[in-house]
């Protein structure tokens, strides 16, 4: 692949859009309300986010998890197959600038004029002429579209621009590692040995579509432009040969082994406006009838509903929660000083793959348990509650064991103690709610407090009237202690101020109501039922005393 110099490698996973409905409030459900305002407002527009931030003095690259998950966790799209497409290459060959193509597709499908107006500039993910660099880490375009594919099935599709490679002042560790993100796990070596690795396991082909895209096409008299003039040449380039050298060979015959389709498409040159023209601004009047209709034929290859690819990993369907799990993972093994490992890679694929059954499994028991328990539901009787956590339970972890997961079942036995611990977390917690709901033991702390009151008041008066004063006094204090308590208590439960000071009054009062009045209770109560027993014993007595003496 290297051996081309004008090209431009486009790796497309996937493939199906249809432009997404607007953002809604409850995307947001882990924030409050005025952190989803804020983001409802700056994101009402849609742009392109950068997903991973390049530190150019360090060489490393970090993964802003928060913008990737605003984009991905939106409710109307979290739960749906993901479809990436990402352009991937060396800098400066246009790979922001097709992006935008893409983009106005996916926003004009339903049209055949999708690709614009002869004067309209082409805007989207930013590009420009020159030859710096323009694009850093990867950056995604905030809107996922959601599409409908000919079978009816929802798919988002989400559109990925990268930093170009071979510039001046990446190393070859971030050529790679970008390359290798931005088609989750990919360039050439890497990227077909990781696939070797991931098929010992799983017998699958790992990766779903690669398209070369070789830009400025020269010799359509050799090989046409488009599709079927671009996969003829490919097959020739990758043919393998008796007399070729090994390395070269295990390439070939390792990228047909990883990708269920590959493919190549061959674009014109677009014109001298394009290419030299410092003002150029993307307009169609400026750029190459030629280069315009393949471009046409191009784009809808990809993104057409019917050529849509959901990403698949170990023969599964990724959704759009899951991608974030991967990208975690991924980011994990590229943070190291090393060249990650093709085995690292398959490692962290396998966690984020666990991972991702783990949040799903612990998704549906936590959805399933708000029904029973959720904030507007009324108190459950305790046992009732532990039955219903046990079923929901034993399902939620049925479900993670039916997900088809990398990593072997040691490995995943691990990530269902995972699953099992968080599960007992959440039910702690579902309990401590639920307790909350119950009048009587919101009420425990004042009624301790008031029976203290009570007592110590009942105590003073005798304590007083026979004249043991000091033993009054005291409790006169211990009353008024209680009385404080009680008003202090009062206070921190209406403003929500001082909690800790209300947490500690409860957990006295909670040690006297079990160390005191419970026990009290107790020796009350048994002291009943032995006086109702005593009879019957008596009355039992004698007829053993005749049994005895029988005997
Ligand atoms: N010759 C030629 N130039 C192109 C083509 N497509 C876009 N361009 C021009 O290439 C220049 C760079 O475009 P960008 O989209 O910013 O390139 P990039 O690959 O994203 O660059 P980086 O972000 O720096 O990696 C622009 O001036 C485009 O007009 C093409 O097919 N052939
Ligand atoms: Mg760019």
């Amino acid at each position: 692949m290297a051996e081309t110099e004008s090209r431009q490698t486009l790796q497309n996973h996937s493939g199906l859009n249809r432009k997404g409905v607007g953002l809604e409030e409850d995307f947001y459900n882990k924030m409050n309300r005025d952190e989803a305002e804020d983001l409802l407002e700056e994101e009402e527009e849609a742009g392109p986010v950068q997903i991973v931030v390049a530190d150019e003095d360090e060489h490393q690259f970090s993964l802003d998890e928060q913008a990737l998950e605003r984009i991905l966790l939106q409710e109307h799209v979290r739960d749906l197959n993901v479809v990436v497409v990402s352009v991937a290459g060396a800098f400066r060959k246009g790979k922001s600038f097709l992006l935008d193509f893409m983009l106005r597709y996916m926003y004009n499908q339903k049209s055949s004029l999708w690709i614009g107006g002869n004067d309209e500039p082409l805007t989207g993910f930013t590009w420009r002429g020159g030859c710096e660099r323009e694009t850093t880490g990867i950056q995604a375009w905030s809107e996922v579209f959601v599409v409908e594919k000919p079978d009816g099935t929802k798919v988002a599709v989400l559109l990925i621009d990268t930093q170009g490679a071979f510039d001046s002042q990446s190393t070859i560790k971030d050529c790679a590692t970008l390359f290798a993100l931005s088609t989750m796990t990919s360039s050439v070596q890497l990227f077909t040995e990781y696939g070797r690795l991931a098929m010992e396991e799983i017998y699958l082909k790992p990766f779903q579509s690669l398209m070369f895209l070789i830009r400025d096409w020269s010799y359509p008299y050799e090989h046409a432009y488009g599709l079927e003039g671009g996969n003829m040449f490919l097959e020739k380039r990758l043919q393998v040969k008796q007399n070729q050298h090994e390395e070269l060979q295990n390439v070939r015959k390792h990228i047909h082994s990883c990708f269920t389709n590959i493919s190549c498409f061959l674009l014109p040159h677009p014109g001298l406006k394009v290419a030299t023209n410092p003002y150029f601004d993307g307009r169609l009047r400026d750029i190459d009838p030629d280069f315009k209709k393949e471009l046409a034929n191009l784009i809808p290859l990809l993104l057409a509903p019917e050529n849509l690819v959901e990403k698949e990993i170990s023969g599964s369907k990724v959704t759009c929660r899951d991608l974030v799990q991967y990208f975690k993972a991924y980011m994990k093994i590229y943070q190291g000083e090393e060249l990650p490992h093709p085995k690292s890679m398959l490692q962290a694929t396998a966690e984020a793959n666990n991972l991702a059954a783990v949040t799903g499994a612990k998704d549906a028991y936590m959805k399933n348990m708000e029904q029973v328990c959720g904030g507007d539901k009324a108190y459950i009787a305790p046992a009732d509650l532990q039955r219903n956590h046990e079923e929901l339970k034993q399902s939620s972890i049925r479900q993670f064991c039916t997900i088809k997961k990398m990593g072997g079942e040691e490995f995943c036995r691990r990530y269902q103690e995972q699953l099992e611990a968080e599960l007992d977390d959440a039910y702690a917690n579902f309990v401590k709610h639920n307790d909350g709901k119950n009048i009587f033991f919101a009420a425990r702390t004042p009624a301790t407090l008031f029976a203290l009151m009570f007592a110590m008041y009942v105590v003073s008066l005798v304590t007083g009237f026979v004249g043991v004063n000091s033993v009054a006094t005291l409790c006169n204090l211990i009353m008024g202690v209680a009385l404080v308590s009680l008003c202090t208590w009062a206070y921190v439960k209406y403003s929500g101020e001082f909690r800790e000071v209300g947490s500690i009054i409860d957990q006295v009062a909670e040690t006297l109501w079990e160390q005191v009045f419970c026990k009290l209770f107790e020796v009350a109560r048994n002291k009943v039922t032995l006086r109702t027993l005593l009879p019957i014993q008596r009355n039992r007595l004698p007829s053993n005393n005749n049994v005895k003496k029988k005997n």
